[in-house]
């Protein structure tokens, strides 16, 4: 699903921030993206998402028996730590969503309503989207993407700041979303029970990338 070749990134006139020969992946495990702060996870996530053009190299996405390279629009989505939400409605955000899908009417109520119900947002539904707390405010964009039915979600330090609570209500979405069929990479610095459950670690360090695969909690 995802083809890395040759890739080396950097900014100005530094020296690239890793160099990443090949990095193939099948987009089925959950992969936790790690490194120390400035090893260039975000940047790295950010190319992958076709929001940065890498110095050198090719991403190549597979979507569909198709090979296209990023940007992917609503296959491949970026979110940020703090997400950006419309400054509207919690139901509003996701009714953006749905037109532009182009759903209407009934269809358009009912899947935003089981979406809200999914995410634990129904309670929230006319509140204003950004006066939500952390946890909810990144619930929401999960819901928001959800209903983009993305093939792959880049998740940029989903649950930083934010409590076990939270962290678990996240890490629990996270996982369903993953459980549909959507490949997912997340960064984290601390680990969590989200961190825990994956089964692949891309670790940034030494200016490269290095990849470790577990089946049943064994190295492969
Ligand atoms: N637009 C930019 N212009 C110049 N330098 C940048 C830019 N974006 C990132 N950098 C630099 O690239 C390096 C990697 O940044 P990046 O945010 O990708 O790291 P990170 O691993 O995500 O860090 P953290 O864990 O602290 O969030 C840092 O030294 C940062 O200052």
């Amino acid at each position: 699903m995802l083809e890395v070749s040759q890739l080396a990134h950097g900014f100005d006139r530094q020296p690239a921030l890793w160099e990443i020969p090949h990095l193939p992946w099948q987009g089925l495990s959950l992969v936790h993206l790690r490194g120390d702060n400035g090893s260039g996870k975000t940047t790295f996530l950010r190319l992958l998402a076709g929001l940065e053009t890498p110095r050198q190299g090719s991403i190549r996405w597979t979507l569909g028996g198709t090979s296209v390279s990023p940007p992917c629009p609503g296959h491949v989505l970026y979110l940020h730590q703090q997400p950006y939400l419309f400054d509207t409605s919690v139901a509003g955000n996701l009714r953006y969503v749905a037109r532009w899908n182009g759903w209407r009417g009934a269809t358009a109520r009912d899947r935003v309503a089981a979406m809200l119900e999914r995410c634990g947002l129904a309670a929230h539904a006319q509140q204003r989207a950004r006066s939500l707390s952390g946890g909810e405010r990144m619930r929401l964009a999960l819901a928001r993407a959800w209903l983009l039915s993305p093939r792959v979600l880049l998740l940029d330090e989903p649950t930083a700041s934010l409590d076990r609570q939270a962290i678990a209500d996240v890490s629990t979405l996270i996982s369903s979303l993953h459980e549909t069929g959507c490949a997912v990479v997340l960064s984290a610095h601390q680990p969590s029970v989200l961190t825990e459950r994956c089964d692949e670690y891309w670790c940034l360090e030494q200016r490269s990338l290095q990849v470790s695969v577990f089946k049943q909690g064994v190295a492969v």
